[in-house]
């Protein structure tokens, strides 16, 4: 069954390909066919030449014309291949461009439409590359090649051994195992008029049948036992790792030294010593041990008896064909005949040895295709699901942007796990737990809590980044993942929600190939794409709102001082490769090295080039709900101050959410500080009630504060915290 599913796969991935260039895919299919018969048939126009060869010379009376135009028909077929592939060498590339393309763009769109939840599950991951589609297409081309070899290598078998000499193209075999063979019986006599009498050839034919049926079954005999005594993994599908700890140790030391990653923790930690010496210790507790590639292991584990029965399996065909010779003739036999019956069985047993293996590889195949056809199928669940609902979003009254009001939000005994967890039910695997609170429109909101506590899982949650567990998350009173029973239809859909919120983390890249101009307008893509569209008049609209971006990102002054400015690429894309991997010193390598490097620059400069995309996405007015986790962990803390500053002007008509373990300067403001502790929501209010409830807020904040006491007046930290609840100071 699921064979057959696999099966269906193949005319859908023929079909894509073929309708990408018609001539092209018929170009590549011949290409293929063409060498399926290619060895076969230069082998038989090699037998013709030296067969009228070998005639002639026994016979004394070479036929000049004969030979001479089996020489031309070889070079003719030699050079028309050479054309042939010299042809179709330029059209395939063609061909594999456009498949690329066609996959390349199908996939990324089933990566585009992944939301968080689901790409890390496996029933929806996308591993395909765009390249599989277009190997797997070759691959089944190399069945048709194989296919075609076979034929005609058994073809060719069947000719030396069927054909009777009479016919004087070329020397039978056949006459070998009958006694027909009229080189060898009279080697100074005319060998087309001393054939063998009919009566010969008669009682020859069940003999010469019985006798190719041999020779066939002994070059199946090699390809069959070889498989059998094989002691390799090609075909297996197998997991190999090493578990001996000191390998481990050894090879973690290994890596340690020769990394760049770890380079300034080792120089920094004046680790080298210790590091080359347990190196060494583990090294020498390892002992001889191999870890050589898998197969290479198992291939030395084999004896020598397979070798030699394979050995002897190979020459079987000769042997019969010598014991055959012997008992039936006394006189030797024709160089020519012995050279192509040789040849023609050694190309025999390797296409039948290659029908074995192609079973496996098909087999292989098609599962490459499944899978590629599989991840170009993946679809979204959550996407899929609210193409549904766009329709219903438009009536909305909760999608309605034009409020100037914040998103209201409340969670009902929310929790969640993440993907990755799903399978343990534990309430510990859980990152939030049964959580309910709620927030009002527009309030300034402040989630605190301790290391894993759940407050970035929680801001997952209300960017919709992930889907609760259980329980309920509703955005201006309405569920995005609930459906109106009635219409069918959802008020809010996960899309609406999430272009109406800006999110800023400290997880932000800078994309590649991306100008630090670009990277800070893809914070509003929709802008970005009307400005594209707009002409040159919205370019400069587009230029001026990324430079006020960047200016309350704290962004600007440093972006000026930068050798291009807004247009410098701090990101290439890396396309360059050197053929060596350790260039000698030299221009070359300076070049090289040159090629495509990143720029430097600081994490705190890269922290305010986040900041400024996430102004640029504030100042679209669609933005009610603005979340913002830890964005300036690398920032100085002047920085830090007019980030929090800058963010909390643009508070109006939005809701604002921030986590930061640095909450001093931002809950004063905050109308409600939620406070969660290991998956928990334990506590929420104003500053002012949450210090005077002593709880675990008041501990988070006290440990703060303690950091700026005088340690000369330091007290415990119950004390401190009353203290500064009574004044209400910034830490
Ligand atoms: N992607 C993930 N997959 C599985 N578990 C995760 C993932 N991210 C976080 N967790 C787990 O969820 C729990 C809550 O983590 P979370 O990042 O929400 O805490 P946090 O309060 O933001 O921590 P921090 O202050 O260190 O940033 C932790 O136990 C963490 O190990």
């Amino acid at each position: 069954m699921k064979f057959q599913l696999e099966r269906t796969h193949i005319p859908r991935l023929v079909t894509d390909v073929y309708l990408l260039g018609p001539g092209l895919f018929w170009i590549l299919a011949l290409n293929y066919s063409l060498t399926g018969f290619e060895g076969a048939m230069l082998l038989w126009l090699n037998n013709r030449v030296m067969t009228l060869i070998e005639t002639g010379i026994a016979s004394s009376n070479p036929d000049g014309p004969a030979i001479l135009r089996a020489v031309l028909y070889r070079i003719a077929a030699v050079a028309a291949i050479a054309v042939w592939r010299w042809f179709s060498s330029r059209t395939q590339p063609i061909l594999k461009g456009r498949a690329k393309l066609y996959f390349q763009e199908r996939l990324m769109n089933a990566h585009l439409s992944q939301d968080m939840s689901h790409y890390r599950e496996a029933s929806s991951s996308i591993d395909a590359s765009p390249m599989n589609g277009w190997y797997a297409l070759l691959n089944l081309m190399s069945s048709l090649d194989v296919i075609f070899s076979t034929v005609s290598s058994l073809m060719l078998l069947a000719n030396l051994v069927l054909k009777p000499t009479a016919s004087g193209d070329s020397v039978s075999l056949l006459s070998v195992f009958t006694g027909t063979d009229t080189l060898m019986k009279n080697s100074t006599g005319n060998a087309t008029t001393d054939a063998g009498s009919s009566g010969e050839l008669a009682s020859g034919g069940a003999a010469s049948m019985a006798n190719s049926l041999i020779v066939i079954a002994l070059c199946v005999t090699w390809p069959l036992v070889s498989r059998m005594l094989r002691h390799e993994l090609d075909d297996t599908t197998y997991i190999a790792h090493v578990n001996n700890k000191h390998y481990l140790r050894a090879e973690s030391f290994h890596g340690l030294a020769i990394s760049s990653s770890y380079k300034r923790e080792v120089i920094s930690g004046t680790m080298s010593e210790y590091i080359r010496r347990e190196h060494e210790k583990a090294r020498a507790l390892l002992g001889p041990f191999s870890d050589d590639y898998p197969f290479e292991a198992v291939r030395q584990q084999s004896n020598p008896f397979g070798a030699i029965v394979l050995g002897v399996l190979d020459d079987l065909p000769l042997i019969y064909y010598a014991i055959s010779a012997v008992v039936y003739r006394q006189s030797g036999l024709s160089l020519s005949s012995l050279a192509m019956l040789h040849e023609t069985l050694g190309i025999t047993r390797n296409t039948l040895e290659r029908v074995l293996m192609e079973r496996t590889s098909f087999r292989e195949n098609l599962k490459q295709i499944r899978s590629v056809y599989r991840d170009l199928e993946v679809q979204d669940k959550a996407g899929a699901e609210s193409v549904e609902g766009d329709e219903g979003a438009q009536k909305a009254t909760g999608s309605d942007t034009s409020q100037s009001k914040g998103v209201g939000i409340e969670l009902r005994n929310v929790t969640f796990r993440y993907p990755s967890s799903a399978d343990d039910a534990s309430s510990s695997s859980a990152a939030l737990r049964d959580v309910t609170f709620t927030l009002p429109p527009s309030s300034l909101v402040v989630i605190v809590g301790a290391n894993g506590s759940g407050k970035s899982s929680l801001v997952n949650l209300l960017c919709n980044l992930h889907r609760p567990t259980a329980g309920t998350i509703l955005f201006d009173g309405v569920d995005p993942h609930a459906t109106d029973i009635s219409t069918g239809a959802r008020f809010w859909t996960t899309e609406d929600l999430q272009k109406a919120t800006t999110l800023l983390t400290q997880s932000h890249s800078l994309f590649p190939a991306f100008t630090i101009l670009e990277n800070i307008a893809i914070g509003d893509p929709e802008f970005c794409l009307d400005c594209a569209e707009g002409g040159a008049a919205s370019r400069t609209h587009l230029v001026e709102r990324v430079h006020e971006a960047a200016r309350l990102g704290g962004a600007l002054e440093f972006i000026r001082k930068r050798e291009k400015g807004f247009d410098e690429v701090i990101h290439p894309v890396t396309t360059s490769f050197s053929s060596n991997y350790s260039l000698a010193e030299g221009p070359l390598k300076e070049m090289y090295d040159k090629l495509e490097a990143w720029k430097d620059i600081s994490g705190g400069e890269q922290q305010r080039l986040a900041a400024a995309r996430t102004f640029m996405r504030l100042m679209n007015p669609r933005t009610r709900l603005v979340v913002v986790d830890e964005p300036s962990s690398a920032m100085d803390p002047l920085g830090e101050f007019e980030l929090f500053e800058q963010l909390r002007a643009m508070r109006q008509g939005k809701t604002m959410v921030f986590v930061t373990h640095r909450f001093g300067h931002l809950t004063k403001y905050a109308d409600v500080i939620l406070c969660l502790k290991s998956g928990e929501f334990v506590e929420s209010g104003t500053h002012q009630e949450l210090m005077a409830k002593g709880g675990e807020y008041s501990k988070l904040y006290a440990v703060q504060a303690r950091a700026f006491t005088d340690p000369a007046t330091e007290v415990d930290s119950g004390h401190v915290a009353g203290t500064l609840n009574d004044s209400a100071d910034e830490p």
